[in-house]
């Protein structure tokens, strides 16, 4: 279990976190989203014993970590840290990456694991070749292999699926979080994609400006972002006030909506007027104006501007 209790860190003076404290239990899978510069690879860096803390404290199983002034070899023993610099042999094969920190007492032993590691990044064909001559996604999953290769038991990724093509990056998710889960390796993914997040993190961690401003359970935190800030983290988000719906001019509360939770309907007295069509692939983002406001909502077909529509809101969350 990984206790993170009232962590403060500035870069000389300038504060960067403030006053962080999270617990994790075994097994779960952590996300950490919040706009670039908030924090989050810092708290990655404190975590793993980079960086040194002069407020708060940091447990691991129960023991208190001391961090990077009393540690021989920066980095605590049962975390991998994966940074968005790879830090990789360039003059090396993939291989030898992979299996650099592995025992070669029992050779077999450790070709079998650097083989198992190469299936899970999907990168068995490039086994002998040199680091060097990989591309950028290429070698960011051989730096997933190699700090999986010791078996961590919290293992903490910044961006590690930022520089991987789409057509790899699903499956590479999947095959990473099968083997995390199956080895019961706690993880915490600081990310800006919310693919990342969805599917494979049981809770996310949300910082604005170096403070958590959430910590919720992932799905219920999507359907039910407590602000605009961590709502727009999850994609575009409209923010509507609740007057126009209610017709209570003195409502000042606001609404926050996804543009799959809008729709066009003729039936509707609320009118919008189209200002632009996207495609997006499987349907189109509509944007148009609604009492002076501009929302985005999906359609199947495109729409032509400056076209008035119907629109209706989810019900769900336009109570
Ligand atoms: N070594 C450093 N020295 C001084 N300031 C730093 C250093 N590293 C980061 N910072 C500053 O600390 C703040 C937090 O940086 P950090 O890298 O933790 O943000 P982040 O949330 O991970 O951003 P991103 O999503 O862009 O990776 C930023 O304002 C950054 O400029």
């Amino acid at each position: 279990m990984l206790k993170v209790q009232n962590i403060s860190f500035a870069y000389d003076t300038k504060p960067v976190l403030q006053n962080i404290s999270f617990t994790i239990t075994p097994g779960q899978h952590i996300a950490l989203i919040g706009a670039s510069g908030c924090g989050k690879s810092t708290l990655l860096k404190v975590i793993y014993g980079l960086l040194h803390v002069e407020e708060g404290s940091l447990f691991w199983n129960g023991k208190q970590l001391m961090g990077p002034n009393y540690n021989l070899v920066p980095g605590e023993e049962n975390m991998k840290y994966l940074s968005q610099g790879f830090e990789l042999q360039p003059y090396r094969s993939v291989e030898e990456n992979i299996g650099q920190y592995l025992s070669s007492f029992e050779p077999e032993l450790k070709s079998g694991r650097v083989n198992e590691l190469l299936e899970i990044v999907e990168m068995v064909d490039f086994a002998k070749t040199k680091v060097e001559n990989l591309s950028g996604g290429q070698k960011q999953r051989v730096a997933l292999a190699k700090a999986l290769a010791k078996r961590p038991e919290l293992l903490l990724l910044d961006e590690p699926f930022g520089n991987i093509d789409n057509f790899r990056r699903s499956s590479l998710r999947r095959n990473l979080f099968r083997y995390l889960n199956r080895n019961k390796i706690t993880s915490i993914t600081a990310t800006h994609d919310k693919t990342d997040i969805l599917s494979f993190t049981d809770e996310t961690i949300v910082i604005k400006h170096g403070k958590i401003i959430a910590q919720k359970n992932t799905i219920s935190l999507y359907q039910n972002p407590t602000d605009y800030y961590t709502a727009s983290l999850f994609g575009e988000v409209n923010q509507i006030p609740k007057s126009y719906l209610t017709g209570i001019e003195n409502d000042k509360d606001t609404i926050l909506l996804y543009p799959h939770e809008i729709k066009a309907s003729t039936k509707s007295h609320l009118k919008a007027r189209v200002k632009n069509s996207y495609f997006k692939g499987s349907h189109y983002l509509i944007e148009a104006v609604f009492n002076n406001t501009v929302l985005f909502f999906e359609h199947h077909t495109a729409m032509k501007a400056p076209e008035t529509i119907g629109i209706q809101f989810s019900k769900s969350i336009a109570k």
